[in-house]
């Protein structure tokens, strides 16, 4: 199967739609972080969200864990996927599911040791995928994703053995990378942000290198040209 890429850190309409003609099905949109690389104002992200076309999936990325405050920033930005960066304590969910039928919920798993894997499991209940990514949440500035940091793949595996839900891998997934993290861990999708980004903007070469390393990549024609001719004018 192939695998399915979300380009995250998306910061315009064009950078949303050079990643769509490179081959993305999904495209995360960062909201307020204690930290991270990708962060934009709720307006640009609820224009970025409108100009999508489906059936791509867009992703609201919120550090918040109030159910309240959860639901009120996603119908401010109307994504069609939320997705749960801190670790929510599993009473928020049917909270959040009941007030927003029909958007997909993607809860975060910070991978650090055998207490994630058990979190994941746990969290896998009630959600419509896992995304396993590098952050610290004991960290003195919290981190909640865009480390570029790796981490321990074999308990990606492990949590990948022990679900039966859809599966994101992050956290420092690079060109040199990518093809190994696929072959170890088999997910259902990638997701990355940091290694396609120069000086604060999507890097078509570094975009057009990333995918053609992906062994079984979407849309793998297009990779020969970094600088895709947009459909979307
Ligand atoms: O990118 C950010 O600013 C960010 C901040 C807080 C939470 C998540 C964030 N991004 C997510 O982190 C992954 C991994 O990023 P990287 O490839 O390691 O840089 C990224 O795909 C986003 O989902």
């Amino acid at each position: 199967m192939r695998t399915k890429v979300k380009i995250c850190c998306i910061k315009s309409i064009e950078e949303a739609h050079a990643a769509i003609e490179f081959g993305a099905s999904a495209l995360g949109l960062v909201s307020t972080m204690p930290s991270g690389p990708g962060i934009v104002d709720e307006a640009v992200i609820a224009q970025i969200a409108r100009s999508v076309p489906p059936p791509i999936a867009t992703f609201l990325l919120t550090s918040a864990v109030d159910s309240e405050e959860i639901v009120a920033q996603q119908r401010r930005c109307g994504t069609n996927t939320l997705q749960l960066c801190d670790h929510l304590p599993p009473s928020t969910y049917p909270t959040i599911r009941n007030a927003l039928p029909g958007i997909k919920l993607v809860q975060v798993v910070h991978v650090e040791d055998m207490e994630s894997v058990d979190y994941a499991v746990s969290a896998a209940e009630h959600v419509d995928a896992l995304l396993l990514d590098s952050g610290r949440l004991s960290a003195p500035i919290k981190e909640l994703g865009g480390t570029g940091r790796t981490h321990d793949w074999g308990l990606s595996r492990k949590i990948r053995d022990a679900i039966k839900i859809p599966l994101f891998l992050a956290g420092g997934l690079t060109e040199e990378n990518v093809a190994e993290a696929i072959r170890l861990v088999e997910p259902f999708g990638i997701d990355l942000c940091s290694s396609v980004r120069t000086a604060d903007s999507l890097d078509f070469e570094k975009l057009g290198a990333f995918f053609a390393a992906i062994p079984n990549a979407p849309n793998k024609a297009a990779h020969t040209n970094p600088l895709p001719e947009s459909r979307f004018k």
